[in-house]
Protein backbone atom coordinates (compact mmCIF):
# COMPACT_ATOMS: atom_id res chain seq x y z
CA UNK A 1 0.00 0.00 0.00
CA UNK A 2 0.93 3.45 -0.40
CA UNK A 3 1.62 5.38 2.77
CA UNK A 4 0.84 9.07 3.23
CA UNK A 5 -0.67 10.62 -0.08
CA UNK A 6 0.80 13.20 -2.21
CA UNK A 7 -0.23 16.53 -3.21
CA UNK A 8 2.30 17.63 -6.19
CA UNK A 9 1.05 21.51 -6.45
CA UNK A 10 1.16 21.79 -2.81
CA UNK A 11 3.69 23.16 -0.50
CA UNK A 12 2.40 21.85 2.99
CA UNK A 13 -0.98 20.56 3.54
CA UNK A 14 -3.20 23.01 4.23
CA UNK A 15 -6.95 23.80 3.13
CA UNK A 16 -9.40 26.19 2.63
CA UNK A 17 -13.08 25.14 3.39
CA UNK A 18 -15.09 27.89 1.21
CA UNK A 19 -18.08 27.88 2.38
CA UNK A 20 -21.05 28.39 -0.14
CA UNK A 21 -24.81 28.51 1.29
CA UNK A 22 -26.35 29.66 -1.77
CA UNK A 23 -29.47 28.50 -3.22
CA UNK A 24 -30.77 30.81 -5.63
CA UNK A 25 -29.65 28.72 -9.11
CA UNK A 26 -32.81 26.49 -8.32
CA UNK A 27 -35.99 26.31 -6.91
CA UNK A 28 -35.91 24.75 -3.53
CA UNK A 29 -35.01 26.11 -0.14
CA UNK A 30 -32.63 24.29 2.26
CA UNK A 31 -29.46 23.50 0.11
CA UNK A 32 -28.33 26.82 1.51
CA UNK A 33 -28.02 24.92 4.60
CA UNK A 34 -25.22 22.43 3.04
CA UNK A 35 -22.46 23.70 4.36
CA UNK A 36 -23.70 24.27 7.99
CA UNK A 37 -24.38 20.58 8.06
CA UNK A 38 -21.39 19.24 6.58
CA UNK A 39 -19.86 20.84 9.34
CA UNK A 40 -21.74 20.09 11.88
CA UNK A 41 -20.66 16.41 10.76
CA UNK A 42 -17.62 17.04 12.25
CA UNK A 43 -15.95 17.71 8.95
CA UNK A 44 -13.28 20.29 9.67
CA UNK A 45 -11.96 17.99 12.22
CA UNK A 46 -11.56 14.74 10.21
CA UNK A 47 -9.75 16.29 7.67
CA UNK A 48 -7.54 17.80 10.61
CA UNK A 49 -7.15 14.04 11.37
CA UNK A 50 -5.77 13.05 7.75
CA UNK A 51 -3.21 15.51 8.54
CA UNK A 52 -4.43 18.64 7.05
CA UNK A 53 -4.10 22.28 8.42
CA UNK A 54 -7.68 23.41 7.87
CA UNK A 55 -9.22 27.22 7.53
CA UNK A 56 -13.15 28.10 6.97
CA UNK A 57 -13.75 30.72 5.11
CA UNK A 58 -17.00 32.65 4.35
CA UNK A 59 -17.33 34.63 1.66
CA UNK A 60 -21.15 35.08 1.20
CA UNK A 61 -22.92 37.43 3.39
CA UNK A 62 -26.04 35.22 4.52
CA UNK A 63 -28.11 37.56 5.85
CA UNK A 64 -28.13 39.56 2.27
CA UNK A 65 -28.78 36.53 0.68
CA UNK A 66 -31.67 35.46 2.13
CA UNK A 67 -32.98 39.11 1.94
CA UNK A 68 -32.44 39.32 -1.42
CA UNK A 69 -33.60 35.98 -2.23
CA UNK A 70 -37.05 36.70 -1.28
CA UNK A 71 -36.81 40.01 -3.66
CA UNK A 72 -35.65 38.51 -6.42
CA UNK A 73 -38.34 35.81 -7.08
CA UNK A 74 -40.22 39.06 -9.18
CA UNK A 75 -37.23 41.11 -9.70
CA UNK A 76 -34.50 39.08 -10.58
CA UNK A 77 -34.89 38.09 -13.79
CA UNK A 78 -33.54 37.77 -17.70
CA UNK A 79 -35.72 35.81 -20.16
CA UNK A 80 -36.50 32.36 -18.37
CA UNK A 81 -33.62 32.49 -16.63
CA UNK A 82 -34.29 33.19 -12.62
CA UNK A 83 -31.98 35.30 -10.35
CA UNK A 84 -29.06 36.29 -13.03
CA UNK A 85 -27.79 39.30 -10.45
CA UNK A 86 -27.97 37.55 -7.23
CA UNK A 87 -26.33 34.48 -9.23
CA UNK A 88 -23.94 36.08 -10.55
CA UNK A 89 -22.62 38.14 -7.95
CA UNK A 90 -22.59 35.29 -5.56
CA UNK A 91 -20.34 32.70 -7.77
CA UNK A 92 -18.09 36.16 -8.39
CA UNK A 93 -17.82 36.17 -4.78
CA UNK A 94 -16.27 32.41 -4.86
CA UNK A 95 -14.19 33.17 -7.73
CA UNK A 96 -12.62 35.95 -5.86
CA UNK A 97 -12.13 33.49 -2.44
CA UNK A 98 -11.39 30.65 -4.52
CA UNK A 99 -8.42 32.66 -6.38
CA UNK A 100 -7.34 34.11 -2.90
CA UNK A 101 -6.73 30.26 -1.99
CA UNK A 102 -5.03 29.13 -4.43
CA UNK A 103 -2.55 32.38 -4.43
CA UNK A 104 -1.72 31.01 -0.89
CA UNK A 105 -0.94 27.49 -2.11
CA UNK A 106 -4.23 26.39 0.40
CA UNK A 107 -6.28 23.83 -1.26
CA UNK A 108 -10.17 25.14 -1.86
CA UNK A 109 -12.59 23.04 -0.69
CA UNK A 110 -16.08 24.99 -1.78
CA UNK A 111 -19.13 23.52 0.07
CA UNK A 112 -22.49 24.19 -1.38
CA UNK A 113 -24.83 25.34 -1.90
CA UNK A 114 -26.14 24.61 -5.51
CA UNK A 115 -24.22 23.85 -8.35
CA UNK A 116 -24.25 27.73 -10.23
CA UNK A 117 -21.48 27.97 -7.66
CA UNK A 118 -18.94 26.45 -9.67
CA UNK A 119 -19.10 29.18 -12.09
CA UNK A 120 -16.92 30.78 -9.63
CA UNK A 121 -15.00 28.04 -8.34
CA UNK A 122 -14.06 26.39 -11.88
CA UNK A 123 -12.99 29.53 -13.15
CA UNK A 124 -10.64 30.83 -10.33
CA UNK A 125 -9.00 27.17 -10.66
CA UNK A 126 -8.80 27.71 -14.56
CA UNK A 127 -7.05 31.17 -14.63
CA UNK A 128 -4.66 29.85 -11.74
CA UNK A 129 -4.10 26.15 -13.79
CA UNK A 130 -4.58 27.10 -17.46
CA UNK A 131 -3.97 23.42 -18.33
CA UNK A 132 -6.27 21.91 -15.26
CA UNK A 133 -8.59 19.03 -16.72
CA UNK A 134 -12.01 19.11 -14.87
CA UNK A 135 -14.12 16.10 -13.49
CA UNK A 136 -17.75 16.80 -12.94
CA UNK A 137 -19.19 14.25 -11.56
CA UNK A 138 -22.97 14.58 -11.71
CA UNK A 139 -26.23 13.12 -13.13
CA UNK A 140 -26.68 16.17 -14.62
CA UNK A 141 -24.90 17.62 -17.29
CA UNK A 142 -25.25 21.69 -16.43
CA UNK A 143 -24.45 22.71 -19.66
CA UNK A 144 -27.57 24.61 -20.83
CA UNK A 145 -27.19 27.74 -22.29
CA UNK A 146 -29.37 30.81 -21.86
CA UNK A 147 -30.93 29.82 -25.25
CA UNK A 148 -31.26 25.91 -24.60
CA UNK A 149 -32.36 26.05 -20.34
CA UNK A 150 -35.76 24.58 -20.18
CA UNK A 151 -36.15 25.88 -16.31
CA UNK A 152 -34.30 28.81 -16.07
CA UNK A 153 -32.45 27.77 -13.46
CA UNK A 154 -28.49 28.42 -13.53
CA UNK A 155 -27.17 25.34 -11.63
CA UNK A 156 -28.06 23.48 -14.76
CA UNK A 157 -25.97 26.30 -16.88
CA UNK A 158 -22.50 26.79 -15.28
CA UNK A 159 -20.92 24.24 -17.76
CA UNK A 160 -21.72 26.53 -20.87
CA UNK A 161 -20.76 29.73 -18.75
CA UNK A 162 -17.38 28.23 -17.78
CA UNK A 163 -16.97 27.78 -21.79
CA UNK A 164 -17.96 30.84 -23.35
CA UNK A 165 -20.95 29.14 -24.74
CA UNK A 166 -23.63 32.38 -24.64
CA UNK A 167 -23.08 35.10 -26.71
CA UNK A 168 -22.14 38.47 -24.95
CA UNK A 169 -25.41 39.84 -26.62
CA UNK A 170 -27.58 37.30 -25.12
CA UNK A 171 -26.13 36.98 -21.67
CA UNK A 172 -27.07 38.86 -18.37
CA UNK A 173 -25.05 41.65 -17.39
CA UNK A 174 -24.22 40.01 -14.40
CA UNK A 175 -22.73 37.08 -15.59
CA UNK A 176 -20.42 39.16 -17.98
CA UNK A 177 -16.84 38.81 -15.86
CA UNK A 178 -16.95 34.65 -16.19
CA UNK A 179 -14.12 34.63 -18.04
CA UNK A 180 -15.36 31.71 -20.47
CA UNK A 181 -11.96 30.34 -20.09
CA UNK A 182 -12.71 25.98 -20.00
CA UNK A 183 -11.88 24.51 -22.79
CA UNK A 184 -14.46 21.37 -24.17
CA UNK A 185 -11.26 18.93 -24.26
CA UNK A 186 -10.91 20.07 -20.60
CA UNK A 187 -13.68 18.68 -19.05
CA UNK A 188 -15.03 14.74 -18.16
CA UNK A 189 -18.23 13.45 -16.91
CA UNK A 190 -18.93 10.91 -15.09
CA UNK A 191 -22.42 9.72 -13.48
CA UNK A 192 -24.83 11.13 -15.82
CA UNK A 193 -28.09 9.95 -16.81
CA UNK A 194 -30.48 12.92 -16.64
CA UNK A 195 -29.11 14.96 -19.83
CA UNK A 196 -31.64 17.39 -21.67
CA UNK A 197 -31.79 17.00 -25.71
CA UNK A 198 -30.42 20.47 -25.70
CA UNK A 199 -27.78 19.52 -23.83
CA UNK A 200 -26.89 16.64 -25.62
CA UNK A 201 -26.72 18.18 -28.83
CA UNK A 202 -24.09 20.75 -27.04
CA UNK A 203 -22.12 17.44 -25.94
CA UNK A 204 -21.88 16.20 -29.47
CA UNK A 205 -20.95 19.28 -31.43
CA UNK A 206 -18.18 19.84 -28.66
CA UNK A 207 -17.02 16.44 -28.94
CA UNK A 208 -17.10 16.46 -25.42
CA UNK A 209 -16.31 13.22 -23.37
CA UNK A 210 -19.05 11.62 -21.02
CA UNK A 211 -19.02 8.94 -18.85
CA UNK A 212 -23.14 8.21 -18.51
CA UNK A 213 -24.22 5.20 -15.79
CA UNK A 214 -24.53 3.08 -18.80
CA UNK A 215 -20.67 3.21 -19.23
CA UNK A 216 -19.73 2.18 -15.63
CA UNK A 217 -21.89 -0.74 -15.87
CA UNK A 218 -20.72 -1.77 -19.36
CA UNK A 219 -17.12 -1.05 -18.21
CA UNK A 220 -17.24 -0.68 -14.44
CA UNK A 221 -15.83 2.25 -12.42
CA UNK A 222 -12.01 1.72 -12.35
CA UNK A 223 -11.97 1.70 -16.59
CA UNK A 224 -14.37 4.68 -16.66
CA UNK A 225 -11.90 6.74 -14.20
CA UNK A 226 -8.65 5.49 -16.12
CA UNK A 227 -10.20 6.96 -19.71
CA UNK A 228 -12.01 9.84 -17.90
CA UNK A 229 -8.52 11.12 -16.85
CA UNK A 230 -6.81 9.84 -20.67
CA UNK A 231 -9.53 12.32 -21.89
CA UNK A 232 -8.53 15.49 -20.08
CA UNK A 233 -4.92 14.56 -19.62
CA UNK A 234 -3.62 11.93 -22.04
CA UNK A 235 0.04 12.70 -21.00
CA UNK A 236 -0.61 12.33 -17.17
CA UNK A 237 0.69 15.58 -16.33
CA UNK A 238 -1.96 18.11 -15.61
CA UNK A 239 -3.55 19.56 -12.89
CA UNK A 240 -6.94 18.21 -11.50
CA UNK A 241 -9.92 19.50 -10.59
CA UNK A 242 -13.38 17.73 -9.46
CA UNK A 243 -16.36 19.52 -8.97
CA UNK A 244 -18.64 16.71 -7.07
CA UNK A 245 -22.84 17.24 -7.48
CA UNK A 246 -23.95 14.68 -5.07
CA UNK A 247 -26.35 13.60 -7.65
CA UNK A 248 -24.27 11.48 -9.39
CA UNK A 249 -24.65 8.85 -6.46
CA UNK A 250 -28.28 6.75 -5.94
CA UNK A 251 -30.72 8.56 -4.38
CA UNK A 252 -30.26 5.61 -2.22
CA UNK A 253 -27.79 6.64 -0.30
CA UNK A 254 -28.20 10.53 -1.14
CA UNK A 255 -31.77 11.22 -1.07
CA UNK A 256 -31.95 14.41 0.27
CA UNK A 257 -31.06 16.84 -2.81
CA UNK A 258 -32.79 19.15 -5.48
CA UNK A 259 -32.59 16.72 -8.62
CA UNK A 260 -32.37 13.49 -7.47
CA UNK A 261 -32.53 10.65 -10.59
CA UNK A 262 -32.28 6.65 -9.75
CA UNK A 263 -29.93 4.51 -11.29
CA UNK A 264 -27.34 6.53 -9.60
CA UNK A 265 -23.65 5.42 -8.79
CA UNK A 266 -23.22 3.33 -5.29
CA UNK A 267 -21.59 4.81 -2.41
CA UNK A 268 -18.76 3.06 -3.30
CA UNK A 269 -18.32 4.02 -7.17
CA UNK A 270 -18.93 7.36 -6.06
CA UNK A 271 -16.34 7.17 -3.13
CA UNK A 272 -13.72 5.47 -5.61
CA UNK A 273 -14.02 8.25 -8.01
CA UNK A 274 -12.23 10.65 -5.81
CA UNK A 275 -9.96 8.40 -4.05
CA UNK A 276 -8.52 7.41 -7.32
CA UNK A 277 -8.23 11.38 -7.62
CA UNK A 278 -6.12 11.30 -4.50
CA UNK A 279 -3.90 8.85 -5.38
CA UNK A 280 -2.85 10.75 -8.73
CA UNK A 281 -1.37 13.55 -6.44
CA UNK A 282 -2.66 16.37 -8.86
CA UNK A 283 -5.91 17.21 -7.53
CA UNK A 284 -5.99 20.84 -6.74
CA UNK A 285 -9.42 21.60 -5.99
CA UNK A 286 -12.82 20.49 -5.01
CA UNK A 287 -16.73 21.09 -5.00
CA UNK A 288 -18.99 19.32 -3.52
CA UNK A 289 -22.77 20.48 -3.97
CA UNK A 290 -26.31 20.29 -3.54
CA UNK A 291 -26.76 18.73 -0.22
CA UNK A 292 -29.81 19.58 0.93
CA UNK A 293 -30.99 18.90 4.25
CA UNK A 294 -34.45 19.92 4.43
CA UNK A 295 -35.30 18.07 1.21
CA UNK A 296 -34.57 14.36 3.78
CA UNK A 297 -37.89 13.08 4.96
CA UNK A 298 -36.55 11.42 7.99
CA UNK A 299 -33.23 11.84 9.88
CA UNK A 300 -31.57 9.09 8.57
CA UNK A 301 -31.64 10.89 5.02
CA UNK A 302 -30.15 13.66 6.45
CA UNK A 303 -27.59 11.37 8.14
CA UNK A 304 -27.03 9.46 5.07
CA UNK A 305 -26.62 12.59 2.74
CA UNK A 306 -24.31 14.81 5.03
CA UNK A 307 -22.01 11.53 5.85
CA UNK A 308 -21.89 11.29 1.95
CA UNK A 309 -21.19 14.93 1.38
CA UNK A 310 -18.23 14.10 4.14
CA UNK A 311 -16.61 10.90 3.15
CA UNK A 312 -16.80 12.52 -0.51
CA UNK A 313 -13.84 15.05 0.27
CA UNK A 314 -12.47 13.00 3.38
CA UNK A 315 -11.83 10.54 0.46
CA UNK A 316 -10.74 13.23 -2.12
CA UNK A 317 -8.17 14.24 0.31
CA UNK A 318 -6.40 11.38 1.31
CA UNK A 319 -8.49 9.12 3.66
CA UNK A 320 -8.32 5.75 1.89
CA UNK A 321 -4.58 5.80 1.00
CA UNK A 322 -3.68 5.89 4.39
N1 LIG B 1 -26.90 20.94 -10.55
C1 LIG B 1 -28.02 20.28 -10.81
N2 LIG B 1 -28.52 19.47 -9.91
N3 LIG B 1 -28.60 20.50 -12.00
C2 LIG B 1 -29.84 19.94 -12.43
C3 LIG B 1 -30.21 20.47 -13.79
C4 LIG B 1 -31.51 19.93 -14.29
C5 LIG B 1 -31.91 20.40 -15.68
N4 LIG B 1 -31.02 19.89 -16.67
C6 LIG B 1 -31.98 21.92 -15.76
O1 LIG B 1 -31.37 22.53 -16.60
O2 LIG B 1 -32.65 22.55 -14.99
MN1 LIG C 1 -26.95 17.15 -10.64
MN1 LIG D 1 -24.82 19.60 -10.91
Amino acid sequence: MTCDPVFDYLPEKKLSLVLAPFSGGQPRGGVENGPQFLLKHGLENDLQELGWKTKVERPLDEEDISKRMKESTVTDSFGIIKRPNLVGEVAEKIYKKVSQCLGETSFPVTLGGDHSIAMGTVSAVVDKYPDVGVLWIDAHADINTVKSTESGNLHGCPVSFLMGLNEESEMPESLKWIPGNLRPEKIVYIGLRDVDSGEKKILRDLGIKAFSMYHVDRYGINSVIDMALKAIDPEGNCPIMCSYDVDALDPLYVPATGTPVRGGLTLREGLFIVERLAETGKLVALDVVECNPDLGLSDGHIVDTVSAGCAIARCALGETLL
